[in-house]
């Protein structure tokens, strides 16, 4: 079975073999096992062959892939570790493949589910498809174009993969006679995504119960038309690995690799990535802004940021401890977060993203001579795509505390008055302490319509008067 990568590797140096290879520090080495220091990868399976693994990631470039099933209209943050991983695998020459379960998100992956998923619409997988595939390949072009910049070494190959495209002509009899009948119940019946739900009340359906099959076959077929020796996931997808590497051994014969990448937590062990409304933290700019995803960075807690810098940026470890050193000196400064929230936004959002998200940090949060008003609207409401936002009717005579309580930024008056004339209140990025005010256009509407409630540091609150 698997186990932690630690291990795995402690034993495989203790043979000695590979010593020179896998030292951590060679961090865009042909061996990405060294990265396992930075806490990228988790487990190896089968764990009995990880020298083997060493030994094949050493001597020439393979192939690696890693697949998404597009069951929503964009990734989220705990999609972006296998996909650092694949970038990684990348920067050491190999060459990486981000599969997209066109036809195994209407089969439906019960790992990690306590019930059926919901059914999509055909409709619905495909323009997923055409969103996961529009991020994937924003991350692996702004990777190239800003963060590896090497002209001296050559990136790995990237391919973008749709499953659908070789079930589409697959015969359900031919499947289930040569695939099917390579699978032991017995054995899938073990599996955890399984056993956990046939605990359950609900219990499981058929097609959830076949999709380890699928994932099994995605892998032997990438194997004989791409040589894909390597899969890369979650931990949770080590049952679905498994099965694959079961079904390649029985038709193939050749030695296959999972590799797995932690769950995201914080520091206190909780599940990681929700933004400040509570929300997932979403790699679509139209789901969660850049400026949200930028800020989301900025705020990590002093206790959580090494971890996230070692995680999401390509920095070389001696760098990052020089980083880390300096951020505590002066911990108030927030370099360390700085530079990883501006890592990881123009990975994901480019350097466009990145300009506007520093553009508008800049206007709420640092005073700057520029004013909310020079934002377009699109570029306004994209800013705070996760805010609360309200259509209201200005009345004559409307006061700052109307608009707050209208807003719903407080439930109870006597809590917004006292907040107010504390302090706690921002309309347009200028503090209001008058409840009563009443407001003015052009200062507390802008010229679009449009006023921005903030409340303390970072709840934002956006009025569209009609
Ligand atoms: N089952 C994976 C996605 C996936 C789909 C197809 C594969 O071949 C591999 C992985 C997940 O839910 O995260």
């Amino acid at each position: 079975m698997a186990a932690p990568i630690k291990a795995c590797l402690r034993r495989a140096v203790c043979l000695n073999v590979w010593k020179t290879e896998w030292q951590p520090r060679r961090w865009a080495s042909r061996n990405i096992l060294g990265l396992h220091e930075r806490g990228v990868f988790h487990s190896i399976f089968p764990e009995k062959n990880a020298p083997e693994l060493l030994k094949l990631l050493s001597s020439t470039p393979q192939c690696i892939y890693c697949g998404f099933d597009p069951t929503a209209d964009s990734l989220h943050i705990g999609n972006l570790l296998p996909l650092i991983a694949l970038l990684h695998c990348q920067r050491g020459g190999h060459d990486v493949i981000a599969l997209i379960g066109g036809a195994t998100s209407q089969i439906g992956d019960p790992s990690g589910r306590t019930r059926d998923r919901d059914a999509i619409s055909l409709d619905n997988v495909e323009k997923n498809v055409a969103s996961l595939h529009g991020i994937i390949s924003n991350i692996f072009t702004n990777h190239e174009r800003y963060i590896w910049r090497s002209t001296s070494r050559k990136l790995g190959n990237v391919s973008i993969l749709n499953n659908s495209e070789w079930y589409g002509d697959e015969n359900v009899i031919q499947f289930l006679s040569t695939i099917g009948k390579c699978f032991r119940i017995g054995k899938m019946l073990q599996k955890e995504s399984v056993r956990q739900r046939l605990q359950s009340p609900e219990g499981m359906n058929l097609s959830e119960f076949t999709y380890q099959v699928f994932q099994a076959y995605d892998w032997l077929h990438l194997l004989s038309s791409h040589n894909c020796r390597i899969q890369l996931g979650g931990q949770d997808q080590m049952g679905n690995i498994d099965s694959g590497y079961e079904l390649i051994n029985r038709i193939n014969g050749k030695q296959v690799f999972g590799l797995t990448v932690p769950l995201l937590t914080n520091n206190a062990g909780q599940k990681m990535g929700k933004s400040t409304g509570g929300e997932v933290l979403w790699l679509h700019p139209a789901k969660t802004s850049p400026f949200e995803f930028y800020q989301y960075f900025l705020r990590l807690p002093d206790a959580d940021v090494e971890k996230f810098v070692k995680l999401f940026t390509f920095l070389p470890d001696d760098k990052i401890e020089n980083l880390l050193r300096s951020h505590r000196l002066d911990a108030g400064l927030r370099s360390a977060q700085r530079f990883l929230a501006e890592q990881i936004t123009i990975l994901v959002h480019g350097e466009a993203g990145l300009e506007l998200a520093k553009k508008c940090t800049k206007i709420l949060y640092e005073n700057s001579a520029e004013t909310l008003a020079e934002l377009t609207t699109e570029e306004l409401l994209n800013l705070f795509s996760n805010a609360p936002t309200i259509e209201l009717t200005l009345e004559a005579g409307s006061t700052v505390i109307d608009a707050c309580m209208k807003a719903k930024c407080f439930t109870r008056e006597v809590d917004a008055e006292r907040i107010i004339k504390g302090g706690g209140v921002y309309i347009n990025t200028r503090k209001v302490i008058e409840p009563d005010f009443v407001l003015i256009p052009g200062e507390h509407i802008l010229p679009n319509h449009i006023t921005v409630i903030r409340i303390g540091k970072k709840n934002h609150y956006i009025i569209k008067w009609r």
